[in-house]
């Protein structure tokens, strides 16, 4: 698998960059999509790949996700020094603390009997959000009434994260752009690079300035300036910038 040639040019010139961030989303990145989310393991080679580029001097990894923080621990195996970012930003290094879990709870007791009445739908209660999945519904209409009706359970005190075949209804605004300028901030970077597949992660996308490189990973709109096909071409990507960082 190779790495567009616009990519890899792109990688070349900021690879010499330091302090340099390399943070990326999880599912749809490092992981392929599958229908059960707890299935969801990262593509081979990845585990190794992230490590190789974080041993790099002056380098930060981090993994930001819309997953809880002891979820994407669990889910990804990964074992490295980086930083962790879950709930679209809204877990940034720790786990949250529980005085959101009672606003969650009352939502996915909501959300509960709505997506029960729909073959297939299931639902994912976060530390942060409540997820109603669709991609293991098999009736297209019936996934879409679902989305639309949980949709409608939100308050304007919760923040909507369309994602793919899957709604989150989340009790924090966070979102993954602030928690990567953050990030930015705290390590002094001169530069990131930002691999996501998603449109939680155009947040990030579009905070990203003229010396960052931002990859899409897959179809559809982005503000990335690049973009790749699939999970096994962002594990090129990955290991492109460890042979550059070398
Ligand atoms: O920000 P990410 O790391 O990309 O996490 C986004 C959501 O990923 C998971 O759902 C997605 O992946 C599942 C497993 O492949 C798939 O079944 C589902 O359709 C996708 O939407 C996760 O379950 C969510 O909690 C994350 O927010």
């Amino acid at each position: 698998m190779s790495v567009p040639e616009g990519t890899a040019a792109a990688l070349a010139a900021v690879a010499a960059r330091r302090p340099l961030l390399v943070a990326s989303d999880y599912d749809g990145v490092l992981a392929p999509l599958v229908g059960d989310p707890g299935a969801a393991v990262p593509s081979p080679g990845t585990a190794e790949a992230l490590a190789r580029v974080a041993a790099a001097d002056g380098v930060t990894v981090a993994l930001v996700s819309g997953r809880g923080l002891e979820d994407l621990r669990a889910v990804s195996g990964f074992t490295g020094p980086y930083r962790w970012v879950g709930s679209h930003g809204a877990e940034f290094d720790g786990p949250l603390t529980g005085d959101l879990a009672g606003r969650r709870d009352a939502l996915a007791g909501q959300l509960a009997p709505l997506v029960a009445a729909v073959p297939g739908a299931r639902l994912e209660v976060k530390p942060a959000s409540v997820a109603v999945h669709v991609r293991q519904v098999t009736d297209p209409a019936a996934a879409t009434a679902l989305l639309a009706s949980a949709d409608a359970v939100a308050d304007p005190s919760l923040t909507k994260k369309p994602g793919k075949a899957v709604l989150e209804l989340a009790v924090t605004d966070a979102d993954k752009g602030s928690a990567v300028r953050r990030l930015r901030t705290e390590i002094g970077a001169a530069a990131v690079v930002y691999l996501g597949d998603d449109r939680t992660d155009e947040d990030v996308f579009r905070s990203l300035g003229p010396d960052d490189v931002g990859i899409k990973v897959g179809e559809g709109e982005t503000a990335a300036t690049q973009r790749v096909a699939d999970p096994a071409a962002a594990l090129a990507v990955l290991r492109l910038l460890g042979d550059l960082l070398a």
